[in-house]
């Protein structure tokens, strides 16, 4: 099987494929399976061979989800993989707007080695006065993997952590520590934090949730921080905001031109899921996702299917994505059995508008039946394995 790949993926996630069913590269084409990481994919043609998109990370708004999921192509990410690698950074950029550390720094390599450096040191650093975290409150919207770890933390730095997820998973719920308050509306955080930390995915929803209006709700001398995508935030109402001095501080870690030297911006190259941790992370959960599904079918993690697993048995597998529509169990079984073929075992899940059905069957010989079922209206692809 071919694997395409884009960016730069973890070896020790590569190493995990095997080299006799497998080949993989950037040059590959024709791929059964891709492995991105931020590179858009939004406007690319895909290949009919291709079943499967795997994002090394959270965030799928490079992914054209609807075109993929009419296309019977899963897309899949990696929850939690990197989310450590991003509270960690969430915590640099919130300690780089309370204390002056970049422009101290700068300062002191201003400096000449033959100057008195400690007493100068000494005398200046009063032009560097920052706040402690301690005792302020921070806003956190969002409450999903990174969302938590950064509430969690928060309360070990002594800050006082307000949440808001009205779709808060129960998993999560279970891993968000008591002390975090829950805040019911947006106003409510808005108007109580110092901080507030946005770890929401970017869709159409969420596109420039922090605006204007959403600012003149805010404290004043607040610090907006945006780890999880640029479109979520309006920057021209933010640059704007800073310079009427309602807001002191945007730490970015999606950077563009017309951002990069305005006041009160501390920007970062993106870098939030940059370490060896949690790249080798995405990239094994990634690698272990395709294979079983392009193997076995089985489904972990796909933003258009559910989760789906079924144990081999029988001769051969059908896999079906299809249509979440009425009948289509019916139709998939009449198909099968007409070819006197017998169902050993049948799966059937759905998420919204689409559905997987894997039917284990007694035979080998199941070309015909895939090009019968091909023809079903809202079946989209079919796969015998
Ligand atoms: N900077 C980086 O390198 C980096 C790395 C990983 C993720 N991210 C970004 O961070 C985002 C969050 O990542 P995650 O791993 O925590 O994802 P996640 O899916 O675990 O959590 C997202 C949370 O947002 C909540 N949510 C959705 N819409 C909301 C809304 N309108 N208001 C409040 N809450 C809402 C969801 O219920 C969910 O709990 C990703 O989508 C991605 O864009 C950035
Ligand atoms: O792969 C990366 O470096 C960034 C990943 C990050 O933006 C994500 O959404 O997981």
């Amino acid at each position: 099987m071919n694997i395409k790949l884009y960016n730069k993926i973890s070896p020790k996630g590569l190493a995990l494929f095997d080299d006799e069913t497998y080949r993989f590269g950037e040059d590959v084409v024709n791929p059964d399976g891709i492995l991105v990481r931020s590179a858009k994919l939004n406007d690319m043609e895909f290949n009919d061979e291709l079943r499967a998109i795997v994002r090394a990370g959270a965030g799928v708004n490079n992914l054209p989800i609807d075109r993929c999921s009419e296309a019977g192509i899963v897309c899949f990410n990696t929850p939690g993989a990197n989310a450590n690698a991003v509270k960690e950074l969430v915590f640099a950029g919130m300690l780089l707007s309370a204390r002056p550390v970049y422009n101290a720094m700068n300062w002191v390599s201003t400096l000449a080695e033959n100057d008195d450096v400690s007493t100068i040191v000494e005398k200046e650093k009063s032009n560097f006065v920052g706040n402690e975290l301690r005792g302020k409150k921070l806003g956190i919207i969002g409450l999903g993997a990174i969302g938590i770890k950064v509430a969690n933390l928060a309360l070990h730095f002594g800050m006082e952590v307000y949440g808001y997820d009205p779709y808060i998973s129960i998993d999560a719920a279970w891993q968000l520590s008591r002390k975090v308050h829950y805040a019911k509306t947006l106003e409510e955080l808005y108007e109580k934090c110092d901080y507030i930390s946005v770890h929401v995915p970017l869709s159409d929803k969420t596109k420039n949730m922090i605006n204007s209006e959403a600012i003149a709700k805010m404290k004043d001398n607040v610090c907006i921080l945006n780890f999880a995508r640029g479109g979520l935030v309006d920057e021209k109402a933010v640059v704007d905001a800073i310079e009427a001095g309602k807001v002191k501080n945007y730490v970015t870690d999606f950077p563009n031109g017309d951002i990069l030297h305005a006041k009160g911006v501390i920007c970062i190259p993106h870098l939030g899921a940059s370490t060896p941790e949690s790249e080798e992370n995405c990239a094994i959960m990634a690698v272990d996702q395709i294979q079983d599904f392009l193997e076995n079918g089985n489904i972990l993690h796909s933003v258009n299917l559910p989760n789906v697993h079924m144990d081999r048995s029988g001769e051969a597998r059908i896999t079906i994505f299809h249509r979440n529509a009425p009948n289509m169990i019916a139709q998939i079984t009449q198909t099968i059995s007409d070819k006197g073929i017998n169902i050993e075992n049948l799966i059937n899940k759905s998420k919204n508008d689409y559905a997987y059905t894997m039917v284990d069957v007694n035979s080998k010989d199941v070309d015909d039946v895939v090009k019968e079922l091909s023809l079903i209206d809202a079946i989209l692809k079919v796969v015998a394995l």
